[in-house]
């Protein structure tokens, strides 16, 4: 497999192993010294030249020192011995960029001199290579102004010779220079053309290498979701790889899309894992950076301690031994976050507050309800004492108008017993009364009970001479005369001139003595002169209530009204017994 990837066609000058080395530099170095080992003193100094440059990138690509320190050694000596400035040069530009990539000594004045040493090359292809060699340098150590020209400079030279792999190159350090100088739009446009130059070369690795610098762009440029999958594609590919140092860029960029997404929780694991790994491998130089984006993604999870931890550790890595210079940084950062701690309490207070807010209103809507509840019930309370007092009065009123009912039918009755003319009783009251007195146990001693028709004389000549009004005061008169004179007996007006006195267990002696009384009575009754009536007089039929021929009051009556009738037939102003009427 290694074999397959890294054994040299028939290439350029020291171009024969330059993907290997980046995708698999490990694999490289292991076959370059197997070369070198074998082959020993028949490789060619070319040969070996080549050998030696991809073992060097690939110990640079993997932080192999001492694979580095190998290859430039022994580069070294090629160039001493073979008098060979390519391999001089090569030797070079290794220093400058392991120098440059660890921020040590004069890397770029070492890959000046490298390029000085094979720029007045004859072969284009050794000066296309070293072209490229002085903008990497350049590029890397984030000079893009110097970087950019010497990057296009490289481009021409290796459309000249046809080389898509060296644009594919070329075009990556381009965009790594114009990211330097934040054009991000350009940087990932560059990015997208180097992908396609070294798609077009099948270097599907690389492709997917490249893909990990235009992520970056993209999650400055907001495209969160192509970021991602940018990475993740990458990520996988480093591992299997090997290439830990990308790998951990990968997971921060995978972490930062995740953020930028909004997938704080999962963009914070992520990061954790990838700092845990980074220390596992002794990587400070990018550990810094790392826990720097840590601290932020612990910050957005809301893990604050860890945020403050990462700081400071990200401070005291990334600080020479300046003990104030590290105080200072961790004094900022100790206000930062009390500041931050400030604004959670203030935040905590003011949920808090919301909190009793709600439960202030809670209390007012209650208060309100039991208002309300209170007000409902009084209003109830109301309606039922106004409804009783309405009830109340009601009855009363009900009352009142029964007791007037009653006096009104106890009016009506007394009415309907009463003549209206002379205020006795009428004939109705006289029946009821006779009636009543007849269903009486009869005593065993007692007298019978006697009755009295009185009717007055000539009346309708009266009427005729006096006119009806005055007679009706003669009727007014002997009415007088009778209630006063019947004594205990009860009197009653039975018809128009015609009135009966009822004497209960009187006896027909007794009857006919009252009788004598009222005729002679009123026939000596001194009229009103006013009246002009020279004399009044009446006739009256006894008859006492014996059981045999008067046993009903019909039979007691006709009994008496034939005893009247005598009376007039007599001559008038007289009284006569039943008895004596046949
Ligand atoms: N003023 C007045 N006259 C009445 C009333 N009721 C009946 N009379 C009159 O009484 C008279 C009765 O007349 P009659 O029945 O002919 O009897 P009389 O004239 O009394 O003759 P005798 O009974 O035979 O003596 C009539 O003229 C009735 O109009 C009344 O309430 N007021």
């Amino acid at each position: 497999m290694l074999l397959l990837t890294v054994m040299p066609a028939v290439a350029a000058p020291m171009n024969a192993f330059r993907e290997s080395a980046v995708t698999n530099p490990h694999g490289l170095i292991i076959f370059v010294r197997q070369q070198l080992d074998q082959a020993g003193t028949t490789l060619t100094p070319t040969r070996e030249r080549e050998l030696l440059w991809g073992m060097g990138t690939a110990a640079i690509n993997s932080n192999d020192d001492a694979a580095l320190a190998e290859a430039t050694l022994r580069l070294d000596g090629l160039a001493t011995m073979g008098h060979d400035p390519v391999a001089a040069a090569a030797a070079g530009f290794l220093r400058a960029r392991h120098d440059i990539a660890n921020g040590l000594g004069d890397g770029l004045g070492e890959a000046l001199k490298a390029a000085d040493k094979v720029l007045g090359e004859a072969d284009p292809e050794i000066v296309a290579w070293a072209r490229f060699q002085l903008c990497d340098a350049y590029a890397l150590d984030e000079k893009a102004a110097k970087a950019l020209p010497l990057c296009h400079q490289s481009i021409e030279a290796y459309r000249a010779l046809n080389d898509d792999f060296g644009i594919g190159d070329a075009e990556n350090d381009v965009g790594i220079a114009l990211a330097t100088l934040n054009r991000v739009g350009d940087a990932a446009t560059a990015y997208e053309r180097s992908r396609r130059y070294y798609a077009k070369v099948d270097a599907e690795q690389l492709v997917v290498m490249v893909g990990d610098n235009l992520s970056k762009m993209y999650l400055k440029q907001g495209r969160a979701r192509e970021a991602l999958a940018l990475s993740q594609a990458s990520l996988k590919q480093e591992l299997a790889a090997g290439r830990i140092s990308d790998s951990l860029d990968s997971r921060t960029d995978i972490a930062q899309a995740q953020a930028a997404l909004g997938h704080h929780r999962q963009a914070y694991a992520q990061m954790r894992e990838a700092v845990a790994r980074a220390r596992k491998a002794g990587i400070n130089g990018q550990l810094i950076d790392m826990l720097r984006v840590e601290s932020r993604l612990a910050e957005q999870a809301g893990d604050l301690r860890h945020a403050l931890a990462d700081e400071r550790e990200a401070a005291r890595l990334g600080s020479t031994v300046d003990t104030p210079a590290l105080r200072a940084i961790e004094v900022e950062l100790e206000q930062r976050y009390a500041v931050r701690e400030k604004e959670l309490r203030i935040s905590e207070l003011e949920h808090a507050n919301e909190l009793k807010d709600l439960q202030l209103k809670a209390a007012q809507a209650d208060a309100a309800r039991r208002r309300e509840e209170q007000r409902r019930q009084r209003l109830v309370n109301l309606t039922i004492a106004l409804l009783a007092a309405a009830l109340l009065l009601i009855v009363g009123l009900l009352v009142l108008l029964l007791r007037a009912q009653r006096r009104h039918a106890a009016e009506l009755q007394a009415q309907a017993l009463r003549d209206p003319l002379t205020g006795i009783a009428n004939r109705r009251a006289f029946q009821q009364r006779a009636t009543e007195l007849l269903g009486r146990p009869r005593e065993a001693h007692a007298l019978p009970h006697v009755l009295l028709l009185i009717d007055i004389d000539h009346f309708k000549s009266i009427n005729d001479s006096i006119g009806h009004p005055q007679g009706d005061r003669v009727l007014r008169l002997l009415t007088d005369y009778l209630r006063i004179a019947v004594g205990s007996c009860f009197v009653a007006r039975i018809g128009g001139e015609e009135f009966a006195v009822l004497c209960p267990q009187a006896g027909l002696a007794a009857g006919l003595r009252l009788a004598e009384i009222l005729r002679a009575g009123v026939a000596a009754l001194m009229l009103p002169k006013d009246l002009q009536v020279a004399r009044l007089t009446i006739s009256i039929g006894v008859a006492q209530f014996d059981g045999v021929r008067c046993h009903d009051l019909s039979s007691w009556m006709r009994a008496a009204d034939l005893a009247l009738y005598a009376a007039k037939s007599g001559g008038r102003d007289q009284v006569v017994a039943s008895k004596l009427v046949g």
